[in-house]
């Protein structure tokens, strides 16, 4: 298997700054040595390089940083970012369920899957779980283009039998084309699946009951769906489910919480849902720039910090506001100000990758540049613009990379590498 060096700059923070000391890797010359697709070394170039006689090295500008994990975006909501009026319930309505009818046409959806697969890569993106529709064929031409670039991609069909006319499934077909879909795709390239009822309010009680079971029987997939965005969302399910407690309840009841379990959001969680979920092993992905947007409120990661529930990042676009994770950890750091709980940037970056990975189970394989993990690391270029250049020109490292996650976007990713491999470059975009 051919070798392959990239000299540079190199931060990881492959574990959690507020649990570890020694969380944050810095290598100020730094070599990464790819071997097979995988971190094979990384060290201080000036130890490491002796070791490799022979060694092709190619040197990266910049600040080299691990592949960023979205863990909640839609991808057929990419063409329905920035629709104005309304908070969720009455966006849903205006603006994202047409957007989603769309997706009924395979060659809409292969059109929007190749058109979010290249934005992601352009932002730096390498890993994601993603909502697709409720379309089987919009997976489908998800995972086809993501399998066609080695991306490493989570995304189910959205169960839904209790939707709006035009994007409703049956209780069961909805469940039996789930298990045609995992039964097609599972262990094909770097994908995997999670079954995916949209939230509690569009399934009906036979259709959690058998998203539970599914998830019982296929200990390789993950369940995704929403919990506590958003005030009159709440108030509805707490309607429509009268006998249970709370809204993580209704979940419960239908074996839905456990390890692999992602809920986007959870802004509006008491004290015991959280300790619930930590207890069982379950996760949130935060999206400040959604929560900001649709005006939904403001998450508190303190408080899943103190109950010990794992938390990723989530652009949750077409709610959130840029597929850029840099821009989503200014954002998370701005809701903190708002909580006075200050975000330390490299908990931010933490939470994008290493943190991201734990929350998809996915610690062993990406996140951290540990040796052993997939080789999918992005190249930062902190003079991006002419402010980022002004900003972090000769500054310490917590500076600039806070300057990247304040000021940055796509415009700092001079380029993604996929498996040691270039997969997108500022200039040319994604290369299939
Ligand atoms: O941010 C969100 N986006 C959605 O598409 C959605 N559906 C249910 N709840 C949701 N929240
Ligand atoms: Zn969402």
């Amino acid at each position: 298997m051919s070798r392959h060096g990239f000299r540079g700059e190199i931060l990881s923070v492959p574990r959690d700054p507020l649990r570890h000391d020694d969380a944050i890797r810095h290598l100020a010359d730094g070599l990464l040595v790819v071997e097979g697709g995988r971190v094979c070394a990384i060290g201080p170039y000036a130890t490491l390089a002796p070791r490799f006689a022979g060694l092709t090295i190619e040197p990266l500008a910049g600040l080299i940083v691990p592949g960023f994990v979205d863990t909640h975006v839609h991808y057929p909501q990419l063409g329905a970012i920035a629709a104005h009026g309304g908070q969720l319930l009455e966006w849903l309505e205006r603006h994202i369920f047409p957007a989603e009818a769309a997706f009924a046409d395979p060659d809409h959806a292969a059109r929007m899957a190749r058109l979010f697969c290249d934005a992601l890569l352009r932002h730096g993106t390498t890993s994601a779980l993603v909502f697709a529709t409720v379309h089987p064929g919009s997976v489908e031409a998800l995972f086809r283009e993501a399998l066609a670039r080695d991306m490493r991609l989570i995304a189910g069909k959205v169960l839904m039998d209790l939707g709006p006319d035009g994007l409703r499934d049956g209780a069961e077909s909805g469940l039996a084309e789930s298990a045609a879909l995992i039964a097609r795709w599972r262990g094909r390239g770097r994908l995997g699946y999670a079954v995916t009822p949209r939230f509690a309010l569009t399934s009906s009680p036979d259709q959690l009951t058998g998203a539970g079971a599914l998830l019982a029987r296929h200990p390789d997939i993950l369940l995704h769906t929403h919990i506590a965005e958003n005030r009159a969302e709440i108030d509805a399910v707490a309607a429509a489910f009268p006998q249970d407690r709370d809204y993580l309840a209704v979940y419960e009841r239908f074996g839905l919480v456990g390890p692999r379990s992602v809920f986007a959001h959870g802004v509006h969680l008491a004290p015991d849902a959280m300790a619930r979920l930590a207890a069982a092993g379950s996760g949130i992905a935060f999206c400040p720039s959604s929560n900001l947007f649709l005006g939904s409120g403001l998450f508190d990661l303190a408080a899943a910090d103190a109950a010990g529930v794992r938390v990723g990042l989530g652009s949750d676009i077409g709610a959130g506001t840029s597929l850029s994770m840099l821009a989503t950890c200014g954002e998370a750091y701005k809701i903190g100000q708002l909580r006075g709980d200050t975000l330390d940037p490299f908990r931010a970056l933490y939470l994008a990758t290493a943190g991201g990975a734990a929350l998809l189970g996915l610690e062993d394989r990406i996140g951290g540049l540990r040796p052993g993990q997939d080789a999918d690391f992005v190249q930062l270029d902190p003079a991006a613009t002419p402010l980022l250049a002004l900003r972090t020109a000769g500054r310490p490292l917590a500076e600039r990379l806070f300057a990247l996650h304040v000021l940055g976007d796509d415009r700092a990713v001079a380029a993604t590498f996929l498996a040691g491999r270039r997969a997108a470059t500022r200039e040319t975009g994604a290369f299939r």
